[in-house]
């Protein structure tokens, strides 16, 4: 996340940590969110690769004891069968984990409302993007879960000239474009976006410019949740 602020420990209870196992440790890779006790979403641009996962939940310091972290090993990774690997402007970045075991929901982990199947989002709508990842383009991760106001841009503005073009398609949500931004790391993370007073899950965090994660005009792109909410429900039942 470039600009915003830490956030409070545990005040996104639904924001997962995917971490993948090197030699004998486990490193932060991606966000996600806990859609279930025994179900995470991520990105599939996350999970594509053959490793060994597990998902850290109630995180808030990657590098400390908060006392409040839950860690539970991957028994299965749903990627969706429209994904391609090397077309990320092609959308379909959504996967689901099935986690070993439930989590025990308490005040630092607690399950994610997601958006209401096909809702769009109004434009500049308020919404928060969060995560641990790089804290400035080429930057570190940031060690304490962080979080950015960044407002919903609509399809039309997202899509148009100067903006992202064709690069951006309507299962798909723009936010941000200005100062803030989410970055490398803080991938298949939530959009937490206020709706009815209520924060639901809107996107998942898909990707930014190559060119720098807070190019002016280039939005922070996410997987339009909305859009997959049937695809999720044939998969967790
Ligand atoms: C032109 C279009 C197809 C396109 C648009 C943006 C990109 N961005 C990027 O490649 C930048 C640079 C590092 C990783 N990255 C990203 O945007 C990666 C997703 C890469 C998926 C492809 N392997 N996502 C993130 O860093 C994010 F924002 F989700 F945290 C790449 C291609």
């Amino acid at each position: 996340v470039v600009g915003g602020e830490v956030a409070r420990p545990n005040s996104w209870p639904w924001q997962i940590s995917l971490q993948y196992k090197s030699g004998s440790s486990f490193y932060h890779t991606c966000g996600g969110t806990l859609i279930r006790r025994g179900w995470v979403m991520t990105a599939a641009h996350c999970v594509d690769s053959q490793r060994t996962w597990r998902v850290v939940l109630g995180e808030h310091n990657l590098n400390s004891n908060d006392g409040t972290e839950q860690i539970l090993s991957v028994s299965q990774v749903y990627i969706n069968n429209g994904w391609n690997s090397n077309n990320v402007a092609g959308g379909y970045d959504i996967a689901l984990l099935r986690l070993s075991s439930e989590a025990t929901l308490n005040s630092a982990v607690q399950l994610g409302t997601l958006a209401s199947a096909n809702y769009i989002l109004p434009n500049n709508n308020p919404c928060y993007v969060t995560g641990w990842g790089r804290t400035s383009t080429g930057g570190p991760l940031s060690n304490s879960l962080k979080q950015a106001w960044l407002p919903s841009v609509d399809h039309q503005t997202c899509s148009s000239s100067g903006w992202w073009g064709s690069t951006v398609k309507t299962t798909m949500v723009c936010a941000g474009g200005g100062a803030n931004s989410g970055c490398n790391g803080d991938s298949g993370g939530p959009l937490n976006c206020q709706v009815n007073g209520q924060y639901q899950v809107h996107g998942v965090t898909s990707f930014v410019s190559s060119s720098g994660c807070n190019a002016n005009r280039k939005p922070t792109v996410f997987t339009r949740v909305s859009a997959y909410i049937s695809w999720i429900n044939g998969i967790i039942g």
